[in-house]
């Protein structure tokens, strides 16, 4: 569903993404871990076309991100990384807002799929809120609710736990989990807890480049007997 081939992009001299390379199937939770900067963000705004790539490219479902970015997006859910924009507006207003822009132009279809994932993110006792007056955690199930407003089969979601208390983070988690069956996924994070719970493959990025792609039982077979975060730092320690 996600293919990536030598993807580079470069800010000024920096190559924040130097040659990037990995494939997504349908039924994958992919974590992608990496120290801050690593390229995690970088690498995902690439795959949703909200950057341009300066070499290689991204393919969802068999589309050219760079060729054909708004069919790619109608592939794709995308959680960025910061809290849904308009604070004036309701949760079902900014929904509803979306679900038009996203292509649902009868009324009645529209109200169906805010309907559909106020009910499948919980957001209904807070439907009539506006979105300033919300904790992080239901922020967060707001920018959720609007990545699967069209049901789309690939979700790309940059930390879509961060700054959740810990009840919050298992919800989200086995909300991906349950969808995870029928959809591409993949997930950023700092928490390595988080790939051991919900991902069957992790990408560990250090300075734009893939150290590791494999299981997480793979990854805990290279240093047997050590914590996650030790073998973390082990693989993204940049030698002085
Ligand atoms: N718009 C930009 N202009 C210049 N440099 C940028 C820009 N965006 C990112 N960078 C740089 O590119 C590198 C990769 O950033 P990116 O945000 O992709 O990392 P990340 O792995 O997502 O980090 P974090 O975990 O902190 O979110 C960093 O060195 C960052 O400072």
């Amino acid at each position: 569903m996600i293919e990536v081939k030598g993807l580079v992009k470069t800010y000024g001299t920096k190559r924040a993404v130097n040659g990037v390379s990995f494939s997504v199937r349908r039924g994958d939770i992919l974590g992608f871990l990496g120290p801050n900067g690593a390229g995690k963000s970088t690498t995902m705004k690439l795959i949703t076309g909200f950057l341009r790539p300066n070499a290689g490219t991204a393919m969802v479902d068999g589309i050219d991100v760079t060729l054909d970015p708004v069919a790619v997006k109608s592939k794709l859910g995308y959680l960025p990384e910061s809290a849904p924009a308009y604070p004036e507006m309701t949760v079902e207003e900014f929904l509803g807002f979306i679900a038009e822009v996203r292509g649902f132009r009868a009324k009645d279809a529209r109200q169906a799929a805010v309907e559909r994932v106020i009910a499948l993110t919980h957001l209904v006792s807070v439907r009539k809120q506006t979105i300033e007056t919300l904790s992080k955690g239901y922020k967060q199930r707001v920018g959720f609710a609007q990545a699967l407003l069209h049901d789309p089969p690939v979700l790309v979601l940059d930390e879509p736990t961060d700054g959740l208390d810990p009840n919050q983070k298992n919800e989200v988690r086995a909300l991906i989990k349950k969808m995870a069956a029928e959809k591409a996924v993949i997930l950023s994070t700092h928490i390595l807890e988080e790939v051991d719970a919900i991902c069957n493959r992790v990408i560990i990025i250090s300075e734009g480049r893939i150290v590791v792609d494999e299981t997480p039982a793979q990854l805990r077979a290279r240093q047997p007997g050590a914590r996650l975060d030790e073998i973390f730092r082990t693989l993204t320690s940049v030698d002085a």
